[in-house]
């Protein structure tokens, strides 16, 4: 295991005008990440991703909890802790005045790499920054800074790499730029921690996954076992009496959920399943807007867990 953490917890203290107040972000988060995966931290905004990637990351200390990386404990040995990761924050860290190649020798210097200026060309060349890497940071598009702060926290070659949200803000074209990129890594042997508040990049990029709410892990496992535990697939329908029609189709689902006038059926086999569910709501004389089939995604994951949906908590979907 590249990462195990145990009962990981932190609380802040903010001060405001009625007296300070405990924030708790971590309430004893534990993962445990395999060498080579690309592991993810799902969960909506205040959920506490970066509040625990920082911990792992040695930039703040943990109130309690114990947690191995790369084999050093982070606690006893926090300096070789860093020595073994990258880390590239939310912001991104890169300078407006400084060039992108500057700045990428400069961590490599930092990091104690031995030729930080073959170091700088060969990870400027993996991310294909080489024309742009004598221009300074301000001119650089979303999509450049982004691969820019990456080469920063991989010039040293870790072997473990924290990503804070690293697509947030990036348009589809970039996304998924940046996604190859992170497959690359994957492909070369570096292990990958990323947070997310995108469902679809969760999905499609991790290995394996905890999705966090509230400063806890409410779930984990691959994708596709997550899916497989809320169920096959999810006909979603807008109703005009949604009461009367979840009454009437409870027995054929195995879970549903109202919210307004929409209902969610969770079905093992949603294309068997449709004729009777239509022929029940046709009896009862419950008049149907639309009705949709999909399979279970990790937000049907997050909404049988806290009962909210992931695209409500003020995350993107
Ligand atoms: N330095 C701090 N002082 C006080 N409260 C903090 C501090 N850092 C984080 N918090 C609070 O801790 C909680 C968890 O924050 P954190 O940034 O870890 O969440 P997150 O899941 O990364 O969210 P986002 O997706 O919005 O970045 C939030 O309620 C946040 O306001």
């Amino acid at each position: 295991m590249i990462i195990e953490a145990h009962d990981l917890r932190k609380t802040f203290t903010t001060r405001s005008r009625k007296g300070p107040r405990a924030v708790e972000a971590v309430r004893g988060v534990s993962l445990r990440v395999a060498e080579g995966e690309v592991f993810g931290v799902l969960g909506p905004n205040g959920a506490g991703k970066t509040t625990t990637i920082r911990m792992l990351a040695t930039l703040i200390t943990p109130d309690a909890g114990t947690a191995v990386i790369a084999g050093h404990d982070l606690r006893q040995e926090p300096a070789a802790v860093r020595r073994s990761v990258g880390y590239v924050s939310q912001a991104g860290g890169v300078e407006d005045t400084t060039t992108a190649r500057a700045q990428i020798t400069l961590a490599a210097r930092v990091h104690g790499v031995p030729d930080p200026r073959r170091a700088t060309a060969e990870v400027l060349e993996r991310f294909d920054l080489g024309e742009i890497a004598d221009r300074p940071g301000r001119t650089l598009s979303g999509g450049q800074r982004r691969r820019v702060a990456i080469a920063i926290g991989l010039v040293h070659s870790p072997p473990l790499l924290f990503l804070d949200e690293p697509t947030t803000g990036l348009d589809p074209q970039n996304r998924a730029n940046l996604w190859e990129r992170l497959a690359e890594l994957r492909a070369a042997g570096t292990s990958v921690l990323l947070s997310t508040h995108y469902l679809d990049e969760a999905d499609a990029l991790c290995d394996r996954l905890v999705i966090v709410d509230h400063g806890r892990v409410v779930a984990e496992g691959t994708p596709a076992e997550l899916k497989r535990e809320v169920s096959g697939d999810v006909v979603t329908l807008r109703l005009d009496q949604p009461e009367r029609a979840a009454a009437a189709l409870r027995p054929l689902a195995r879970e549903t959920r109202l919210d307004g006038g929409t209902l969610r059926l969770y079905v093992d086999d949603g294309e068997h399943a449709l004729p009777g569910l239509l022929h029940a709501l046709e009896e009862r004389q419950v008049g149907l807007t639309s009705i949709a089939l999909d399979r279970a995604t990790l937000d049907d994951v997050f909404l049988a867990r806290t009962g909210r949906s992931l695209r409500d908590s003020g995350a993107a979907a």
